[in-house]
């Protein structure tokens, strides 16, 4: 079977489209009451493994309705003067949403930076004070990729409640605040790192696997429970036999397949939900500034 027509695929596109057209709606009403919602996308050096998102990024806010704006600085900035900038994005009214794509330099500490969005603005979820919101169970704005990920198994009609799920990886922008989602909606959640003693033990026990390592054909099918969901949120870049690069997960997607009752594509899964889920954290972050603005001034 292809990958278009094997029913197993839990595929991102309409999933995404969902959300987006949802955005639109809200985008346009906004922009014809004078508050056109804004992105700003910044990236530090030349760092081609996010040129991809920052593409989709600028492909999908235009399509629903947002302005985008993309701020590239050299990699040799200054901490002080990237700061500097953010302050400036900070302060203007224009610019609904600010998001800093990753990795940055060595010589940038990256929670500094995220630290310098303010909280209004933090369309990802990923200042300080904005993560802890999903600890409190307040799960509207939370970093794109790990709601993206729930909101794909959310797809599957699988009850969270008591689910068995495994998160392989536990990064603070993914692992991490999947883990907090899914507690918020009732699973029971193991997460395993590099010091896990045996992720295929527990790997194998999952109802649903999330995958976020950042290595090729990581999970192999022998780590899969029959019938569990998997949701594959690496993306990895190779070069096949005849040097063309590809883009693979952290999945060895063939075998797995075979085995999972639902699989994430790569491409075609994690990723283009998380560009939709970034686009509707825009518009969280301005229906919040909307309501400060309306509060101290009066409604526009
Ligand atoms: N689809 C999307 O929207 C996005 C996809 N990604 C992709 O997801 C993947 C992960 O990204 P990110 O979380 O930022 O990556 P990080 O490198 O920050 O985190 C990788 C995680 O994997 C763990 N790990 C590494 N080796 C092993 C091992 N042998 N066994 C168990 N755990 C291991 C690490 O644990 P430890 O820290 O203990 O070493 C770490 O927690 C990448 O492929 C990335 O490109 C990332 C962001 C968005
Ligand atoms: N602050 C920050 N937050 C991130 O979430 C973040 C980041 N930095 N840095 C880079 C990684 C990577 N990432 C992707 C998201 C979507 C696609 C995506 O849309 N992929 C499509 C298209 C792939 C293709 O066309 O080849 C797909 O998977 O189908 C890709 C990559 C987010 N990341």
């Amino acid at each position: 079977m292809t990958a278009v027509d094997d029913n197993r695929y839990l595929r991102g596109a309409p999933v995404a489209q969902r959300i987006l057209d949802a955005v639109r709606e809200e985008a346009l009403a906004a922009t014809a009451e004078g508050w056109k919602p804004k992105l700003v996308s910044i990236t530090v050096g030349d760092v081609g493994a996010v040129d991809v998102y920052v593409r989709n990024q600028r492909r999908k806010a235009e399509a629903v309705g947002f302005d985008f704006e993309e701020r590239n600085f050299p990699a040799s900035v200054a901490a002080a003067e990237l700061e500097a900038a953010i302050h400036g994005m900070n302060a203007d009214p224009r610019v609904t949403g600010i998001i800093m794509q990753r990795p940055l330099p060595p010589s940038l500490p990256v929670r500094t930076m995220q630290r310098a969005i303010h909280p209004l603005k933090d369309v990802e979820g990923m200042h300080p004070s904005s993560i802890g919101n999903i600890v409190y169970n307040e799960l509207d704005l939370a970093p794109c990729t790990a709601a993206a990920s729930v909101e794909l198994l959310k797809s599957t009609g699988l009850e969270l409640k008591g689910l068995e799920a495994v998160i392989v990886g536990h990064s603070e922008i993914v692992g991490k605040p999947i883990a907090f989602l899914l507690m918020s909606e009732g699973a029971t959640v193991t997460v395993c790192h590099h010091m896990t003693r045996s992720v295929a033990a527990h790997a194998r026990r999952a109802d649903a696997l999330f995958v976020a390592v950042g290595r090729p054909r990581f999970i192999r099918a022998d780590m899969v429970k029959p019938g569990a969901a998997v949701i594959d949120i690496g993306i990895n870049t190779e070069r096949d036999e005849d040097g063309k690069e590809r883009v693979v997960g952290d999945v060895d997607t063939e075998s797995v397949k075979d085995i999972a009752s639902w699989i994430t594509p790569v491409p075609g899964g994690v990723g283009p939900v998380t560009v939709s889920i970034l686009l509707r954290n825009t518009m969280v972050a301005l229906r919040r500034q909307r309501g400060l603005y309306e509060a101290n001034y009066g409604a526009s």
